[in-house]
């Protein structure tokens, strides 16, 4: 389990309202519960809507945005209507809806091959809650593959016509990373350097591999880090956009989690306990 960062001391609170005249802000929100998140089956690239309680819960994250009084000037999500409908919400509630949206494949979830449909607890059953954990959470092991005779095949989906994937295909956190962070870099980093306040719907993988780069968390340590449905991750970035740690940041990451922080380490816990 990762342990809160403490408080900072005024001091330090001092040097980082004081230290980072140009900070900026990157807003990172997980979509709400699907209906497969509900139903506890691995998705992956399964285009699977909100749960009711999926729209309740970003909707809430919306309002907490608001409240905390940030106002984003532009948005990124996947091609997925669960992080599609999520920054909708978002927009909504922040009365932001005319804003730039982007929706891009590469921040989709990791696509999870031949897991994808499959009920995560009877998947443990079958191979044990080890090897389950290594396909869900390791760094650079992938779940098994599909070909292109699976209906789980991007090449199977007309919204994947632009991009070519490989025959058997399934990803990693690793080769995830590999197109997260090239669209990031060309199309995020952009927007931050130019002053935007930039906000992103995506996915607790997409995202897992996001915060690795930001955070610099190793191989390793990403494995004990599940991210939280419906719930507005901010970040300050200095100048480089490396991340200024944030107070009630909880380690290893250094932005900080919007809302009440014993029900965002319950929603923690939940992702994680979903192979127990
Ligand atoms: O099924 C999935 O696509 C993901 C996210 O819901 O699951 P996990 O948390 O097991 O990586």
């Amino acid at each position: 389990m990762f342990a809160a960062r403490r408080s900072l001391t005024p001091f330090n609170r001092l040097l980082s309202t004081n230290l980072y005249r140009n900070k900026h802000t990157l807003v990172l929100v997980r979509h709400g519960e699907s209906t497969w998140n509900l139903e506890n089956k691995f998705t992956g690239w399964v285009d699977v809507p909100l749960s009711p309680k999926g729209h309740e819960e970003v909707i809430q994250a919306g309002q907490l945005i608001k409240a905390e009084g940030i106002v984003p000037n532009i948005a990124f999500t996947s091609k997925l209507k669960r992080a599609i409908r999520t920054l909708w919400h978002v927009l909504e509630q922040t009365d932001l809806m005319w804003i730039p949206q982007t929706q891009a494949w590469e921040l989709n979830e990791r696509h999870y091959g031949g897991l994808q449909g499959l009920d995560k607890q009877e998947t443990v059953d079958k191979y044990g809650k080890d090897q389950v954990l290594v396909w869900r959470r390791s760094y650079d092991v992938p779940p098994p593959t599909v070909d292109r005779g699976s209906e789980h095949h991007p090449s199977n989906e007309s919204k994947y016509d632009d991009i070519t994937v490989a025959d058997d295909f399934t990803e990693s956190l690793s080769t995830t990373l590999d197109r997260v962070l090239p669209f990031y870099e060309s199309s995020i980093v952009p927007q931050l350097k130019s002053g935007k306040t930039v906000l992103v719907a995506a996915h607790g993988n997409s995202l897992r591999a996001l915060v690795k780069h930001l955070d610099g968390i190793s191989e390793d340590s990403i494995a004990e880090l599940n991210i939280p449905t419906g719930t507005p991750l901010v970040y300050e970035l200095d100048e480089d956009l490396k991340p200024i740690v944030q107070e009630g940041a909880i380690t290893p990451l250094k932005g900080r989690y919007l809302g009440d922080q014993d029900a965002i380490r319950e929603r923690i816990e939940g992702v994680k306990n979903q192979t127990k």
